[in-house]
């Protein structure tokens, strides 16, 4: 089977600190993998590595079978990824910001609008991001992920802020993007949000991938409460 994201028998440790055991995971063009578990379960430190924002203690991963760690140019342009908080150019407009991201990708002024179009920041394209709120924030930093139309979309929390309307905005989009053949993978705690996208879901505790579940999407409400389950066990 020909698989775009291959994750193998990655590690990470801190010091003494190891924050994720070794994991492997497989993602086709068009499927979207969720990683779920509890707060400290080892996932942004993953999302982290797979992003090339961290380097893996043992293991590799690979993109179209570009290895990050030999060819990281190349595997970089193959990605988006959207962080789970705001770190930098606050003082850049929305406008800038997404230009300035766009730039190392060679993104069109058109492609830009469109996004900023989708993300519903139309009217405050000029704003500062420092003056936008909590969740027109998250919003940016989605389009940001996006814009470039990458092969794989990485994404720490990515609903985190958003109201209803947004993550339901969020949501079809997400959907859209599989159809076209975008590899998705992000993590959240919004289990209703997993079970309408996400057709792998993962379940970590303590650094380890403790389940793996399979969505057929029949009963999202049900998949959701079923969901839930996995949590009340942490
Ligand atoms: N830079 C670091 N140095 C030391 N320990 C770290 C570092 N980054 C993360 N950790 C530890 O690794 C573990 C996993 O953290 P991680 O942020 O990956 O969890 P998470 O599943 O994303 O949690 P949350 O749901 O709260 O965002 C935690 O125990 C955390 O304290």
């Amino acid at each position: 089977m020909n698989f775009l994201l291959v994750v193998d028998e990655i590690s990470k440790t801190f010091k003494k600190k190891t924050a994720l055991f070794p994991i492997s995971l497989q993602a086709k063009e068009g499927e979207c993998i969720v990683l779920t578990g509890g707060n400290g379960a080892g996932k942004s430190t993953l999302l982290h590595i797979i992003a090339g924002i961290s380097v893996p203690s043992t293991g590799t991963v690979k993109i179209n079978s570009i290895d990050f760690l030999k060819d990281r140019k190349k595997y970089v342009s193959n990605i988006g990824y959207m962080p789970d908080e705001f770190y930098a150019q606050q003082n850049l407009t929305v406008s800038e910001f997404l230009r300035f991201y766009g730039s190392f990708r060679k993104v069109t002024d058109e492609r830009i609008r469109e996004v900023i179009k989708l993300i519903g920041l139309e009217e405050k394209r000029n704003e500062e991001v420092k003056h936008l709120s909590k969740g027109m924030r998250q919003r940016l930093l989605f389009g940001q992920a996006i814009c470039a139309k990458p092969a794989v979309l990485i994404m720490d929390e990515p609903t985190n802020g958003l109201d209803p309307y947004w993550i339901n905005v969020f949501v079809d989009l997400i959907k859209q993007m599989k159809k076209n053949g975008t590899t998705v993978i992000f993590s959240t705690h919004m289990m209703d949000v997993t079970a309408e996208v996400g057709d792998k879901i993962l379940f970590m505790e303590n650094g380890k991938l403790v389940q793996t579940l399979r969505n057929d999407f029949s009963d999202p409400a049900s998949f959701t409460v079923q969901l839930l389950k996995l949590y009340r066990k942490t």
